[in-house]
């Protein structure tokens, strides 16, 4: 549904995107997380047609953005930066306005829509007086009302209360599960991400470092807490097994090891082997490890 090939872009000369391809399926949740800078609204403003590639293309159900703009963003509903309201109207009336910007403004749809996102009760009142879950129960809806088969959300969730995050969670997975929704998003909270997300893009500086599920994250070096004896016998063996040693007690294998055999290897060297049990991490942990990973590198 929507793919991006080789993406470059440089401010002054300093690159804020290399190289950066990735994929998202239709009917998909996809996560695009990264640390502060690491290029996910630029990433995001490419594919929107908002900021112009040095290299490479966006495309949108086939069509490319840098060639066909209209085209492929017919089909795309999005929340971009922070949204402009004009608080001294009402919800509805912004509603009118903005959706009269891209031509038409169908009243029952907008109406279906306000009610989807809970607005119903106050979409008269002046958006000056909405606090900030409502403005982006807003901004969901005028990013809905042209019916659209992708949205496109950077930080979503930035500043929502709990409460917020959870209907915001709530409300992605039922426009999936109702619509076939594709959504691609970029937040920091990456414990939302994990409930909500069937793939994920990591960018680091500007560079690709994971496409993929999150199993497929947890397999590339599964982790096992391990008590073995003597530590230091043991350590040495790792190492030379390609093991990583990642805390006291942590290890990741190598992806093609079977830990039945490494755990008779390691008693056939005379190391008592009083623990050895797969962990599941988090998505915070694997996101941790691929971050140091990298910047050791
Ligand atoms: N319009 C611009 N002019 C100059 N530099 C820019 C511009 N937009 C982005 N950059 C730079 O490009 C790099 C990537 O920025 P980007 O906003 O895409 O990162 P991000 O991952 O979205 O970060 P954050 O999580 O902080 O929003 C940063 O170094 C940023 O300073």
């Amino acid at each position: 549904m929507l793919r991006v090939t080789g993406l470059c872009k440089s401010f002054g000369g300093k690159p804020a995107l290399h190289d950066v391809s990735f994929e998202v399926k239709r009917g998909e949740i996809h996560g695009l997380l990264g640390h502060n800078g690491a290029g996910k609204s630029t990433t995001l403003g490419i594919i929107l047609g908002m900021v112009e590639p040095d290299k490479g293309e966006a495309r949108i159900g086939g069509v490319s953005v840098q060639e066909d703009h209209a085209g492929a963003l017919n089909q795309v509903g999005a929340i971009f930066e922070s949204p402009a309201f004009y608080d001294y109207l009402s919800g509805w009336e912004n509603l009118r306005i903005l959706a009269g910007y891209s031509g038409w403004f169908d009243e029952k749809l907008a109406r279906e829509v306000v009610e989807r996102v809970g607005l119903t009760k106050r979409i008269r009142s002046k958006v000056g007086s909405y606090s900030h879950g409502m403005r982006q129960r807003l901004a969901l809806a005028q990013a809905l009302l042209p019916e659209p088969q992708v949205l496109l959300l950077d930080e979503p969730t930035d500043g929502l209360d709990p409460e917020g995050i959870k209907w915001f969670r709530d409300f992605i997975l039922d426009l999936r599960k109702d619509r076939g929704m594709t959504v691609l998003f970029n937040s920091h909270l990456l414990a939302e991400v994990e409930q909500m997300c069937d793939r994920v893009t990591i960018l680091r500086e500007g560079r690709l470092v994971h496409e993929g599920s999150l199993d497929d994250l947890r397999e590339e070096a599964p982790v096992y807490e391990v008590n073995l004896e003597p530590w230091d016998q043991a350590k040495a063996f790792l190492e030379l097994n390609d093991a990583q040693v990642l805390a006291p007690g942590r290890i990741a294998l190598p992806a093609d090891a079977d830990p039945a055999l490494f755990v008779a290897a390691l008693v056939g060297c005379g190391i008592r082997v009083a623990a050895f049990a797969p962990v599941r991490r988090s998505l915070e942990d694997l996101y941790l490890e691929i971050s140091t990973s990298h910047s050791d590198a």
